[in-house]
């Protein structure tokens, strides 16, 4: 089975007639690392709870394992057994007086014994260096802990594919850093990440491909050094070159660095053709 999600002519309507997707077609691979960009408003969002069924297509639809979503309440548990999604905002997820009671929560339901779920549980807080306030209520949290918290909720359940909308979104540098870092090991796990970003540096290191909603459709969709070089594209869809990206460029054309290198992903890269040139 190569395909953890298949789209296909996903069409969904607001009540109030917004029409916020309007024929996405898309695959993603087991595995696969994913950045989903897009202005606001482009349906990144819409599209996502399509993943784990809360939204249901009102045309096409939706295979998660290669098996059509069952939107029956006995379908939808197994859809979201498969799919975990991490809110954007983790005050729309988090409900539970203390944050092991939070983690605890979705094991002790999934059936497993109270001694599995335990053992679980404190592997994740320790992985996600969340022990130190396990005992804390959720409310009191800062904004970096409560969403390690939210990731934790999700991962200890091990899910196929794990979404999170904007993970570093409001968030300072050391604990973006350290979402970015949680992310990685969910890699390394094989789940297979899908997230959306409005952060073109991360996208180009982190993503195998980048998709790009625009206007409830998909604008463009390909490796990251491909889609940050398609200057129309990113100026259709509102998107950032990298600067990485553009600095590669203007050294190129200047003639300081040999023509035919490897498009670099990241500033370390790029600093690695200038001494190398030097030498
Ligand atoms: N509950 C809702 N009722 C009506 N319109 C909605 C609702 N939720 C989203 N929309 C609209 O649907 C469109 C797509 O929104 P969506 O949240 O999917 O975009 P997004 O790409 O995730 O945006 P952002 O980057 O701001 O999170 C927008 O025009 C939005 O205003």
């Amino acid at each position: 089975m190569e395909s953890i999600v298949i789209a296909e002519d996903l069409h969904y309507t607001y009540e109030d007639g917004t029409e916020a997707l309007r024929g996405i077609d898309l695959k993603i691979k087991f595995g696969e690392k994913v950045a989903v960009m897009g202005a606001n408003g482009s349906g990144k969002s819409t599209f996502f709870l399509h993943l784990n069924g809360l939204l249901k297509p009102q045309k096409g639809r939706v295979l998660i394992d290669e098996e059509a979503i069952d939107y029956s309440r006995k379908g939808l548990l197994n859809v979201r057994k498969k799919v975990g999604f991490v809110f954007q905002n983790p005050d729309d997820q988090l409900f539970s007086a203390s944050v092991k009671q939070e983690i605890s929560f979705g094991v002790l339901n999934l059936g497993m014994s109270e001694k599995e779920a335990e053992r679980r549980v404190e592997d994740i807080m320790r992985e996600l260096n969340i022990t130190p306030f396990a005992d804390k209520p959720t409310h009191f949290l800062s904004g970096g802990q409560k969403k390690r918290v939210a990731i934790a909720d999700i991962v200890v359940m091990a899910p196929s594919l794990m979404i999170l909308d904007e993970p570093a979104a409001a968030l300072d540098p050391r604990h973006s850093r350290m979402i970015n870092e949680i992310i990685d090991k969910l890699s390394d796990k094989g789940i297979t990440v899908l997230l959306s970003t409005h952060d073109a540096e991360r996208a180009l290191i982190w993503a195998d491909r980048v998709i790009v909603f625009h206007e409830g459709k998909i604008a463009g969709e390909g490796p990251p050094d491909a889609i940050f070089m398609d200057d129309a594209l990113l100026e259709k869809t509102n998107l950032e070159k990298p600067a990485v990206l553009r600095i590669f460029d203007t050294l190129e054309k200047e003639g300081v660095l040999r023509p035919g290198l490897k498009r670099p992903r990241s500033m370390e890269e790029l600093e690695h053709y200038i001494r190398e040139r030097k030498g």
